[in-house]
């Protein structure tokens, strides 16, 4: 490796896009070296101004690029295993997006090669854990001063959904980041699911599932709700209210300026996740690289990713369904113990 690490970046599109010019600016320690995505313009337009980037259509190709030392990957969930199991071959450190993958039989096949390989070298891409609010509810419920956490309240809103948006992706794809949320911060595992279906909104898109109201039961025995309305028009606003035996807390609300004016008071609302998340977007590719380089993994693992991908599917039969379903987990390898 030289001085920097050699990052492949496989899909240039909001997401990829935003993580190369993050490598490039915010991220020591690491630089751009390799850009794969189908649609060339894309890949170039994420690349420009950038020296020393080669631009591939395959992420294959990217993967055996001169220089790459780590792969960051921003396709689509349903190019992730392939990606995955690629970079595990190569023995090459990965930040992967969330969701992991799809479903929860690709990422555990994702998780037996990681095993099989017998060494960590997967990172998920639940960025929350990088926040400084979601870190400071972390410290305060680990600190057992307001007892026992009873409940979590979420909200997760968007302003409005990508075109590809299934009603089944509200689950697996938004509410991802509040399953490892949940399971993060209370250190338990999610074994029930129940999605109650309000009438949809008339601004969603035609057969949109949109708003669910998603109940998660805990191994502790708590109680986890989620609100995901993902176009809901006016702001990016996502929120978590822990109530414990003897208090709560409640984070997320990144509060912009508060202007004060005669008769009225109002701040900014973030409109999408990357003004929302920038700070943590930041802190979590920055904590990757760092770990990369000296061949380790410190953050969210494969194993969080195949949970949260098995808690999803158990959330998908109970919307389809309306029944609560259990969660079925496979045996956790010794890889992930902690
Ligand atoms: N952490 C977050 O808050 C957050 C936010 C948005 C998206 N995401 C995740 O990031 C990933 C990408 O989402 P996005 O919003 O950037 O999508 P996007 O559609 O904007 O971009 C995806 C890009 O990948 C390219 N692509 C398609 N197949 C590919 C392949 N096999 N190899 C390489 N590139 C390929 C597409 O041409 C496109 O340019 C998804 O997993 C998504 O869930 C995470
Ligand atoms: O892929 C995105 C991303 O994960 C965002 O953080 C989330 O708010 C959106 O709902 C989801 O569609």
């Amino acid at each position: 490796m030289s001085e920097l690490l050699g990052v492949a970046v496989l899909g240039a599109g909001h997401m990829g896009a935003d993580h190369v010019r993050r490598i490039g600016e915010t991220v020591g320690g690491a630089r751009v070296v390799a850009v794969a995505d189908p649609d060339a313009a894309r890949a170039e337009a994420a690349v420009a101004g950038r020296e020393g980037v080669s631009v591939h259509r395959e992420a294959q190709d990217a993967l055996r690029a001169p220089g790459v030392d780590a792969v960051l990957v921003a396709s689509p969930e349903a190019a992730h295993e392939e990606a995955l199991l690629a970079a595990i071959a190569r023995g090459l450190p990965v930040l992967c997006e969330k969701p992991l993958t799809p479903d929860s039989a690709a990422a555990l096949r994702v998780v037996e090669a990681e095993a099989r390989l017998g060494r960590r070298l997967i990172q998920v891409g639940f960025m929350r854990r990088y926040d400084t609010e979601y870190a400071a509810l972390k410290t305060l419920l680990d600190s057992g001063d307001l007892g026992r956490p009873l409940l979590l309240h979420c909200r997760h809103r968007n302003v409005s959904s990508p075109p590809h948006f299934t009603s089944s992706m509200l689950i697996s794809s938004s509410v991802s980041h509040e399953i490892d949320a949940a399971r993060w911060l209370l250190g338990q595992e999610i074994t029930a699911v129940t999605v109650v279906r309000p009438t949809p909104s008339a601004d969603a898109p035609r057969g949109l599932l949109d708003p669910q109201l998603v109940l998660f039961e805990t191994s502790g025995g708590a109680v986890v709700d989620v609100e995901v309305f993902v176009n809901c028009g006016f702001g990016y606003e996502v929120r978590c209210e822990a109530v414990c035996e003897r208090g709560s807390a409640q984070v997320g609300d990144a509060h912009t300026m508060v202007v004060r004016s005669p008769g009225r008071a109002h701040e900014d609302v973030a409109q999408d996740y990357l003004v929302r998340f920038a700070d943590a977007y930041d802190r979590e590719v920055r904590a990757w690289a760092a770990a990369a380089r000296v061949g380790r993994v410190t953050g969210p693992s494969a194993w969080d990713g195949y949970a949260a991908a098995a808690v999803a599917e158990a959330g998908v039969a109970a919307l389809d369904t309306g029944a609560r379903v259990g969660v079925e987990m496979a045996e956790r390898p010794a890889l992930y113990d902690c």
